[in-house]
């Protein structure tokens, strides 16, 4: 196939690359220049395993947004080498990583970033519509069960509340049963009760159905839904906390804010 997205023989092969959804090496970001530098991800190595709920957590500027932009190909680094599964993002061109993006990552944002115009089925097919690829509509059916929206689907989103928008979201970013989900700040702009539905959909999708999701939060609450906890401190990973709960968060997150680590907001 000419088309195919090449691998990379040097990249982790077997087993490692079967386990691990998406991969960092050595990855270096550097913002501005001369006074105005800033190290925004200083040689962060990192692997995002299979089947897991990742959550990135660190203080206000410590990298958590660059780090998830240059792992989901959203944003370039200046030195090292992204991996999504087998297949090295670094070594893309525009077309092919925009089709990486579209085929192999699903996105979830703050802010739900859905077209007001379509209904919630639309908004959830947009993605594969666009790829010109038929849904699988057991998959389809399987998704949006699980965010519980059938009786919505013929809504807009002026039409949802917050917690639906966004379950909307999380459903689209599924849809095409992608390697990895990528969720900025999910429950950002939701109250806690719409916050927890998400989380739980997000975790059920990982622990049920299989996926892959990786999310940047300040919340100690959401980052306890998850399956391991990953520290950012200027730019660099600073701890990894596996089966956190929301006190061992905050705990971890006051020690940030007493070492100078900046405002953990
Ligand atoms: N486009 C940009 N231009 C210049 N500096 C940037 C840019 N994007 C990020 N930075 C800087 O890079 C550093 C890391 O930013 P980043 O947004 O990744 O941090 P964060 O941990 O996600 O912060 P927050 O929790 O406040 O969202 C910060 O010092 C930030 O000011």
């Amino acid at each position: 196939m000419t088309n195919s997205i090449p691998t990379t023989g040097e990249g982790p092969g077997g087993a490692e690359a079967d386990a691990l959804a998406a991969r960092a090496e050595a990855i270096n970001k550097i913002y501005g220049s001369g006074d105005a530098e800033v190290v925004a991800l200083d040689d962060v190595t990192v692997g995002l395993g299979r089947g897991r709920f990742t959550a990135i957590m660190g203080p206000s500027g410590s990298g958590k947004s660059t780090l998830m932009h240059c792992m989901a190909g959203l944003d370039t680094v200046d030195s090292g080498r992204v991996f999504i599964g087998a297949v090295e993002l670094t070594r893309l061109d525009d077309r092919r990583l925009t089709r990486l993006r579209r085929d192999k990552v699903g996105f979830v944002f703050q802010t739900f970033n859905l077209v007001p115009t379509l209904t919630a089925l639309e908004n959830i097919t947009l993605p594969t519509d666009i790829a010109g690829r038929r849904p699988d509509r057991d998959w389809l059916d399987t998704v949006i069960d699980a965010v519980g929206l059938r009786d919505r689907l013929r809504h807009r989103p002026g039409e949802l509340s917050g917690g639906q928008q966004q379950r909307v979201a999380c459903a689209r970013a599924l849809a095409g049963r992608p390697d990895v989900v990528f969720a900025d700040e999910p429950t950002g702009n939701l109250d806690s009760r719409s916050g927890g539905e998400v989380l739980s959909f997000l975790r059920d999708s990982v622990r049920r159905m299989g996926q892959t999701v990786v999310m940047v939060t300040h919340d100690p609450v959401a980052a306890g839904h998850s399956d391991e906890v990953i520290f950012l401190s200027d730019g660099r990973i600073v701890d990894r906390m596996p089966g956190p709960t929301a006190e061992k968060v905050l705990e971890r997150m006051k020690g940030f804010e007493l070492a100078g680590g900046g405002a953990a907001r």
